[in-house]
């Protein structure tokens, strides 16, 4: 049964999970398709990861590798130690994207532009105390957020839904902060940043980390063009980020390259058991210089 509502541009169906009271069609033909990659996504690499402390990301990690920590490759307990150690990467880039969204309170929102399985909401309630809301097209990821949210009793502030993150519920100026972790590169970037405008308060704070293609390098390389085609998306460009940015009232405060510091995570994470093929694309683009990990801060002027 479809039933049409006049509160956003989405068709709206029958509930058919409890994300949602209803589960609203896609805008677009591509958006049913990146749904449904997220619906059926379930990578050992990402599930045995969140398996480790209960905090599931779909993003990538940095820092140093802890090689006291590894200890011996021929160690039985060596491969846990690996999964261990890529898992405290991956949340201290979130830690790293949490530490760039100003000063939050209790009272404050914040909203999470494609939130996935919820690890960097849960991160954000945890540190500031604030009511955290995410959005995502998969219905599998908000149940499983909403799920852990449960679980660790904080669903009254952490809350995912199955929304388009280019036309969300929130209303205009009631986010302190926003964030897109890894998300962007599956939409617009115009209207993107348009609709972050729109909900966060002037003087708000939004946060990107994002791998983008390097205008010095040219075009996209050949590398780019694999990854996009591995996970369906659209890797922009640095400038056009810039571009879409300050043509929304929103200024960049840092700009910050984490490619050298995601670099250890790819070079670690090649070495595992739980490889997909993609390493050898991050790892070569990164390294040819036409792909950039970075992170970027802008105040809503
Ligand atoms: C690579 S995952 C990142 C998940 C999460 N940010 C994290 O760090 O774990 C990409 C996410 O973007 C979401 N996404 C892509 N396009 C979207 C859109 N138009 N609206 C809402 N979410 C979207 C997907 O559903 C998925 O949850
Ligand atoms: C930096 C870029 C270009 C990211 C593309 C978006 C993406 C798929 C991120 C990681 O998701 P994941 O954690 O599900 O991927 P994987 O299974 O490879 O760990
Ligand atoms: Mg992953």
């Amino acid at each position: 049964m479809d039933i049409f509502v006049t509160s956003t541009d989405l068709t709206v169906t029958a509930p058919t999970s409890a994300a949602s009271a209803f589960i609203p069609s896609p805008a677009t033909p591509y958006q049913g398709d990146i749904a449904r990659y997220w619906d059926h996504e379930a990578r050992p690499v990402n599930l045995r990861l969140g398996d480790v402390d209960g905090l599931y990301h779909h993003h990538y990690g940095i820092g140093d590798i802890d090689h006291e920590a590894l200890g011996d490759t021929e160690d039985s307990a060596y491969e846990k130690k690996l999964i261990a150690e890529l898992h405290r990467l991956e949340s201290a880039q979130a830690d790293v994207l949490l530490n760039h969204l100003g000063s939050i309170g209790r009272d404050d929102t914040l909203v999470d532009a494609g939130c996935g399985r919820g690890g960097s909401m849960v991160m954000a309630h945890q540190r500031f105390g604030c009511r955290v809301e995410g959005v995502t097209l998969s219905a599998k990821q908000a149940d499983f957020a909403n799920q852990r949210a449960r679980e660790l009793g904080i669903d009254d502030s952490v809350r995912a839904r199955v929304c388009n993150m280019l036309s969300t519920p929130f209303e205009t100026g009631q986010a302190a902060a926003s964030w897109n972790n890894e998300s962007s590169m599956y939409v617009d970037l115009h209207d993107l940043f348009a609709e972050h405008s729109r909900v966060l308060a002037v003087g708000g704070r939004y946060v990107t980390i994002t791998g983008c293609w390097n205008p010095r390098y040219g075009q996209p390389s050949k590398w780019v063009s694999q990854i996009n085609a591995h996970f369906e998306c659209n890797i922009h460009s640095r400038r056009e980020y810039m571009r879409a940015m300050a043509d929304n009232r929103l200024v960049p405060q840092a700009v910050i390259d984490l490619t050298p510091q995601t670099l250890p995570y790819w070079e670690l994470r090649a070495t595992s058991s739980l490889v997909t093929g993609i390493e050898e694309a991050f790892i070569n683009s990164y390294k040819d210089g036409s792909f950039q990990y970075v992170l970027i801060a802008a105040d809503r002027v």
